[in-house]
């Protein structure tokens, strides 16, 4: 099974409601989905989003560095033998790892096609079926802690509630909220690096003393400020987890040296995809330290990759793969299935997509 074209279109999703971070605002999913088609005929599936707010990525840089570093390289390598492509793939350009995630999950997607099993099976096939947070963007406290009642009386259990704002109104939002869904249900917070280190300590402090119960927070400083998070990691009782601090396995060996957090956020997009994720996983399982696996507002071609290897490791113990529920429509078949909160793996080979409604294909 040998590598015969590369293909692109475009998918464009209206978002239920806006998705807003202290980092930004999204009102739609514009992303490009790549397909690898195979001289056997078998097509493998990958999805780029363009956050330049965290990755540097735009539609533009993905089809760039596609077309200009990685096309001609891909073409006529044998499926089977992934661990020099992937090696190809992460030297044909330095960064990029939108462009990167989008073609190593299409060729894992083709690769466990060719082995006839379900890429999670392949992986390690840990467990098959996952349990995600859902977001609650971040607005007045008032809207927030509406949304989250609502959230909650759908049948979702925990809430990733987003801050970094301003401090004493995060604090009257986490208040609202805690009071609105009750004492069962987990909350977990990312301030999206919004916090300086003495605002993220003394938040954290005062949200342990009101005793409101928070799972983890995620990402309370900024990315490059390794020092901070673990100034923040050793200040406070409550795990803190690096998100946009780890985008690599290089960074995740150096966070984990000096314990710079708790725990791990994974996404495909800021790894280069699942090769060097599985890599990822490795050193924090070997660090003693749990991974969750997230995403960036990426549709269900994407989020199944992601949820593959989420079910296939062990080291994985929470998701926050929400994005394909805070779409308005989901133009895609086949993949992964939500029962609310609930994330099943289904059996089909391979990450198992069937149509993308409305999408043209183009050539690079
Ligand atoms: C969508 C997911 N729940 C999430 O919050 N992901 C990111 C932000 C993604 C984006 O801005 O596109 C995160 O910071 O964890
Ligand atoms: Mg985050």
């Amino acid at each position: 099974m040998r590598i015969k074209d590369v293909q692109f279109g475009i998918i464009e999703i209206p978002l239920k409601k806006p998705f807003k971070t202290a980092l930004r605002t999204a009102t739609v999913l514009s992303n490009i989905i790549v397909m690898i088609e195979t001289d056997t005929g078998n097509k493998g599936y990958g999805e780029a989003p363009p956050t330049g707010a965290i990755t540097g990525d735009t539609k533009g840089s993905v089809i760039g560095a596609i077309r200009e570093h990685m096309l001609e390289g891909l073409k006529g390598r044998n499926i089977a033998d992934i661990e020099n492509t992937m090696s190809f793939l992460n030297h044909s350009i330095v960064r990029n790892t939108s462009a990167k995630a989008a073609l190593d999950m299409a060729l894992y997607d083709l690769y466990a096609q060719r082995y006839q099993a379900p890429l999670y099976q392949i992986l390690g096939g840990c467990r098959s079926e996952l349990m995600t947070d859902i977001t609650i963007s971040v607005n007045e406290p008032e809207e927030m802690a509406k949304d989250s009642l609502e959230t909650v009386q759908e049948g979702y259990q925990t809430l990733k509630i987003k801050v970094g704002k301003n401090i004493e109104l995060d604090l009257k939002r986490l208040d609202k909220i805690r009071k609105a869904v009750g004492d069962d249900i987990k909350l977990r917070l990312d301030a999206n690096q919004g916090w300086s280190v003495k605002e993220a300590i003394d938040a954290i402090k005062k949200l342990e003393d009101k005793g409101f119960n928070i799972e983890f927070v995620e990402q309370p400083v900024k990315a490059g400020d390794i020092e901070g998070m673990k100034k923040v990691t050793d200040s406070v009782m409550t795990p803190i987890m690096a998100d946009e601090s780890v985008f690599s396995p290089e960074d995740a060996w150096r966070l984990l040296q000096c314990r710079g957090a708790d725990m791990i956020n994974i996404k495909l997009m800021k790894a280069g995809g699942i090769h060097n994720a599985l890599k990822i996983c490795g050193i924090a399982e070997t660090a003693g330290v749990e991974c969750m696996v997230g995403c960036m507002l990426e549709s269900r071609i994407a989020v199944t990759a992601a949820a593959h290897l989420a079910a296939a490791k062990k080291v994985v113990t929470k998701v926050d793969l929400d994005s394909p529920l805070l779409c308005a429509e989901d133009p895609i078949s086949g993949g992964i299935n939500y029962e609310k909160d609930k994330i099943l793996l289904p059996e089909r080979i391979g990450l198992g997509f069937g149509e993308i409604k409305g999408i043209e294909w183009r050539s690079f």
